[in-house]
């Protein structure tokens, strides 16, 4: 009944900060959100999420780690959303604006998260507490979660 898209998104941080992108078209045009997008055929999750970053932002980094899994719900539609979270505490480059993305640097305590997909409130503080986490959010439309799950794992 259910297909899964496996998406990714990161999240690079520095001491006390993390950057962000405006989304400028597509799919979660309008909010701010790490880094990320789909996995191509025959590309491992990570390169994926390595590729999306150069992509969006400009930067690379050595050091991705994995500490995030969500599956996203929309009601009404029959393809769940298996979206692979890292987090960069490194990078090289310069934050670069794309086409999909203008990037910026947000102070850990000014997170827009009224300009960001609704759950992210929810996980970010285990991102910014190398929590690694399982999560389930069923949205309605783009605003609304109607149902939600997250738990704090060992190992993912
Ligand atoms: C699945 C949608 C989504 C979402 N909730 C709904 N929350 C965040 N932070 N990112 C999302 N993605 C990240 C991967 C690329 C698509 C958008």
């Amino acid at each position: 009944m259910f297909t899964r898209k496996l998406l990714t998104l990161v999240l690079v941080v520095q001491p006390g900060r993390v950057l962000l992108g405006m989304k400028k078209r597509g799919f979660g045009a309008g909010k701010w959100n790490g880094f990320g997008g789909k996995v191509n055929p025959g590309e491992s999750i990570e390169q994926a999420a390595r590729r999306e970053l150069l992509e969006e932002s400009g930067l690379t980094t050595n050091t991705l780690e994995k500490i995030g899994n969500i599956t996203f719900e929309f009601v009404g539609e029959t393809e769940l959303m298996d979206v692979h979270i890292y987090r960069a505490d490194e990078y090289d480059g310069e934050p670069t604006e794309s086409e999909e993305m203008r990037p910026q640097w947000f102070d850990i305590d000014k997170i827009p998260y009224g300009k960001m997909w609704a759950d992210d409130i929810f996980w970010f503080p285990l991102m910014l507490q190398k929590k690694k986490f399982l999560g389930y959010f069923k949205f309605h439309g783009h605003d609304v979660i109607l149902e939600q799950k997250l738990n704090e794992v060992q190992q993912l």
